[in-house]
């Protein structure tokens, strides 16, 4: 593994398809312009809109997302996770949240279905049903090891609030994890930094956390602050509440150092 610098992008995604690809691809070059190798869009980076409309429009979306991946990859000569994108499960008429890692040739290295769905009534009066239009994913994330960036575990999201998805990972020897997500602004604004930081810190392991922020659609409000932190749990660099990115340099010296200060990972006893 050598050093170098990722982005974790942040946007705010509406419900139309080629607005959104447009706004990520402009970020994306700016990640790049400032020497990113490996970028990361937040969930459902595509395509934020009611669930009938994703529904409907869902084979679109899963196209255009996945051609676009591999075409911003090739461009740039990047590693890029697309964050997330409704993929169609057959005769089901659901989808499922999948999140996709494509290599600089444009081949996908790996592939997660969300495994834990968002069905909560948050507090301020918005109801989410995820599971009504998303088929839950069943296979743990898989970790991809690189020898150049390191091993790059995957998740999604709402995921953040089970750590042991993230023990597993770090049993597979993740060295960065990947948490693109549509954080709500009202659970947001007191657990995203808190889950994110505690996921580095017992994993000891970088978080790359990209976002979307701001109005989505209707009263759909999502938090922002797409961050990278740092396997001592410093927050590295942080997007704020705009449109933008967070850009950080993953060291393996930095790896190295704090699981030799901080050798938890080996002290287990469950
Ligand atoms: O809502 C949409 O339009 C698209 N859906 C999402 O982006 C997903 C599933 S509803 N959001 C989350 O998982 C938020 C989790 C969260 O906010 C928490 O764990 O507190």
């Amino acid at each position: 593994m050598k050093s170098y610098l990722a982005a974790a992008i942040q946007l705010t995604s509406v419900p139309d398809l080629q607005k959104n690809l447009a706004q990520a691809e402009e970020l994306i070059e700016l990640a790049v312009r400032q020497g990113s190798e490996l970028v990361g869009l937040p969930e459902n980076f595509s395509y934020m809109g009611e669930e009938k409309d994703k529904l409907a429009q869902g084979d679109a979306i899963a196209l255009e997302s996945e051609k676009f991946l591999k075409k911003m990859a090739q461009r740039f000569q990047i590693t890029i996770l697309g964050g997330s994108f409704p993929v169609p499960v057959d005769n089901t008429g659901k989808v499922y949240n999948t999140t996709l890692l494509i290599d600089p040739n444009g081949q996908e290295l790996s592939r997660y279905y969300k495994v834990h769905l968002f069905d909560v009534d948050v507090p301020d009066g918005n109801t989410y049903r995820e599971s009504s239009t998303v088929v839950a994913g069943t296979q743990l994330p898989p970790v991809h090891f690189s020898e150049k960036l390191g091993n790059l575990g995957l998740s999604i999201c709402y995921d953040v609030r089970f750590p042991e998805l993230y023990r597993h990972l770090a049993d597979k020897g993740a060295d960065i994890i990947f948490i693109p997500a549509a954080f709500t602004a009202f659970t947001g604004k007191d657990h995203w930094q808190v889950l994110l930081q505690a996921r580095a810190i017992e994993n000891t392991a970088y978080v790359i956390a990209p976002a979307q922020t701001g109005n989505n659609y209707g009263r759909r409000l999502t938090h922002g602050h797409a961050v990278i932190i740092d396997p001592w749990g410093v927050i590295l660099a942080d997007a704020g509440e705009k449109p933008g990115i967070a850009i950080a340099e993953i060291k393996p010296t930095r790896l190295e150092q704090v699981r030799r200060q901080m050798p938890s990972l080996q002290h287990r006893v469950f």
